[in-house]
C-alpha cells in the first residue's frame, strides 16, 4: 500500500513535469461596462478549449494561438472561478509533496488578474473559513488555501505540518512587507536560494507568519492584500500598481522516520502592463507605469533565457525576477494565467500579452522529447491507481522533492 502511494505520488509529479515547465492558461473576461459604453466589439474568442482567436483589424486577419487551456466569455459559457481552479488545484498537492510551485497572473491593466487570483470581494470574500468552502466568486488564492488544508488533513497523522506565509509587494522597484504595519518597515534584503541557507529565496527582515488553519492563512493574506498600493486609472477603477508576491512554505515531517520535506507555493498577482499614452498616466502614475513595464520586461528576459536554454538566466536584473527565481525554471512547476480584455479597443495589448504567453509556452516545449505518448501512458497508470476499487486513495506522501 505504501509502495502504491509512493508510486501514485511519483506519477502525479511526473505527469505534471511532462505537461511542461510553464503551463499557460488564458482567461478572457467578459466586456466591462466601460467597454460596453464605449461601444467596443468583442475581438477575442476561444476556439475549443485550447485555442484563442483574435481579430486583428489592423492587419486584416485573424490570429490564433494554442495554450494549455483557454477560457473566454461569460460564466454561463463556463468561464467561472470554480472551473479555473479545477485545472489549477492539483499544483497545491505538488507543493505539499516538496516542489516549488508558482501561480502567477499576467496581463494588461484591467484585464482580470486580481479577479482571477483573489476573486470578487477580496481574498476572504465568498469563503467559509471554518470549512474552507468557497462561494462562486472566490479566486485562486482562497481556493488554494482551502485545498492546501484539505490535503494536509488527509495526510495526517502520518505527517505533521508547518505552514508559514510571507507577503510582499514590489512597488516602483522597492520591496514592501505587506504584513508590516505602515511605517514599521525593517530593511528588506532578497537572498537568492543559493545564498539563503534554505534552498529557497528568502527576504531577510521580512515577517513570516505561522498559519495553523484556513482562517489563519486567509486572514493573513486578506490583511496583506488590503495594504497593497491601489489607485484609480483610466483603465481600471481599482488598479493594482504593484506586484504582489505571497508565498506559503509547507514543511512536512514524517512522524515515523522524522524526515522533512519542504515545498513552496507562491501566488503572484503582477501589476498590469499598460501603454502609457493610452492609459492617460501622467506624473506619479506615469513613473509607476514605467517602473511596472520595466519589471515586466525583466520577467520577459528571464523567460526568454529559459526558453532558449541559455546557461545564464538573468534573475538578478530585477527584484521581481529575484523574488520569483526559485519558482521559475529548474524543478519548479509554474502556471501562468494570461488575462485579457475581449474588446477591440484593447486588441494590440491582447496580442502583446498572448505573444508573451506564447514565449512562456516554449519553456514548456523544451522539457521532454516524445512527451505526449509518455504522458498518456503515465496518466493511464495514475488513473488506475486512483480508481476507487483498488482502494489506494492517496493518504500519505512519499519522500519526493528536496529533503531539508
Ligand atoms: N472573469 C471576469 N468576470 C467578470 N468580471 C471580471 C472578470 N475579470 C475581471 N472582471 C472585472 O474587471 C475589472 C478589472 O479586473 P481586475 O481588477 O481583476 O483587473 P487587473 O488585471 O487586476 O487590473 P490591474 O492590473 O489594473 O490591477 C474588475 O471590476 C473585475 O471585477
Amino acid at each position: 500500500m505504501a509502495r502504491e502511494t509512493e508510486r501514485r505520488k511519483q506519477l502525479h509529479n511526473k505527469v505534471e513535469d511532462l505537461k511542461g515547465k510553464i503551463r499557460v492558461y488564458v482567461r478572457v473576461r467578459p466586456l466591462s461596462s466601460k467597454e460596453v459604453e464605449r461601444a467596443c466589439a468583442e475581438a477575442v474568442a476561444s476556439e475549443g478549449k485550447q485555442s484563442v482567436v483574435v481579430q486583428d483589424k489592423k492587419n486584416g486577419a485573424n490570429r490564433t494561438w494554442d495554450f494549455d487551456q483557454v477560457w473566454a466569455g461569460s460564466e454561463l459559457g463556463g468561464n467561472t472561478q470554480e472551473a479555473i481552479f479545477k485545472d489549477t488545484g492539483y499544483l497545491v498537492t505538488s507543493a505539499v509533496d516538496g516542489y516549488n510551485v508558482c501561480i502567477f497572473a499576467y496581463g494588461q491593466t484591467g484585464s482580470g488578474k486580481t479577479f482571477t487570483m483573489f476573486g470578487a470581494g477580496g481574498v476572504g470574500g465568498g469563503m467559509n473559513t471554518a470549512t474552507g468552502e468557497c462561494g462562486p466568486g472566490a479566486g485562486v488564492a482562497p481556493r488554494a488555501v482551502g485545498e492546501l488544508f484539505r490535503v494536509l488533513k488527509e495526510r495526517q497523522p502520518q505527517y505533521t505540518y508547518n505552514v508559514t506565509v510571507t507577503m510582499f509587494e514590489l512597488y516602483r522597484d522597492g520591496l514592501r512587507d505587506l504584513q508590516a504595519r505602515h511605517g514599521d518597515g525593517a530593511k528588506l534584503v532578497i537572498k537568492l536560494a543559493e545564498h539563503s541557507g534554505t534552498g529557497l529565496v528568502v527576504v531577510e527582515g521580512g515577517i513570516e507568519t505561522v498559519a495553523n488553519s484556513v482562517k489563519d492563512l486567509v486572514d493573513t493574506i486578506a490583511a496583506g492584500a488590503d495594504r497593497r498600493a491601489v489607485s484609480s486609472t483610466q483603465m481600471n477603477a481599482d488598479s493594482s500598481r504593484s506586484h504582489l508576491i505571497c508565498s506559503m512554505v509547507i514543511s512536512s515531517t514524517n512522524t515515523r522516520t522524522g524526515s522533512v520535506v519542504r515545498g513552496k507555493l507562491t501566488l503572484v498577482d503582477l501589476a498590469g502592463s499598460e501603454r502609457v499614452g493610452k492609459s492617460g498616466a501622467a506624473g506619479e502614475q506615469l513613473k509607476e507605469a514605467q517602473s511596472i513595464n520595466k519589471s515586466l520586461s525583466a520577467l520577459g528576459d528571464v523567460i526568454a533565457a529559459l526558453t532558449s536554454g541559455s546557461a545564464h538566466i538573468p534573475y538578478r536584473n530585477h527584484p521581481l525576477t529575484m523574488m520569483m527565481s526559485d519558482s521559475l525554471g529548474g524543478n519548479a512547476k509554474t502556471l501562468m494565467f494570461v488575462c485579457a480584455s475581449p474588446a477591440d479597443y484593447n486588441t494590440s495589448e491582447t496580442i502583446n500579452s498572448l505573444q508573451f504567453a506564447a514565449r512562456c509556452k516554449d519553456v514548456t516545449n523544451s522539457s521532454v522529447a516524445g512527451g505526449a505518448a509518455q504522458l498518456q501512458a503515465l496518466q493511464r497508470e495514475l488513473n488506475r491507481l486512483k480508481a476507487p476499487e483498488n482502494g489506494t486513495a492517496p493518504k500519505k506522501p512519499a519522500q519526493l522533492g528536496r529533503p531539508v
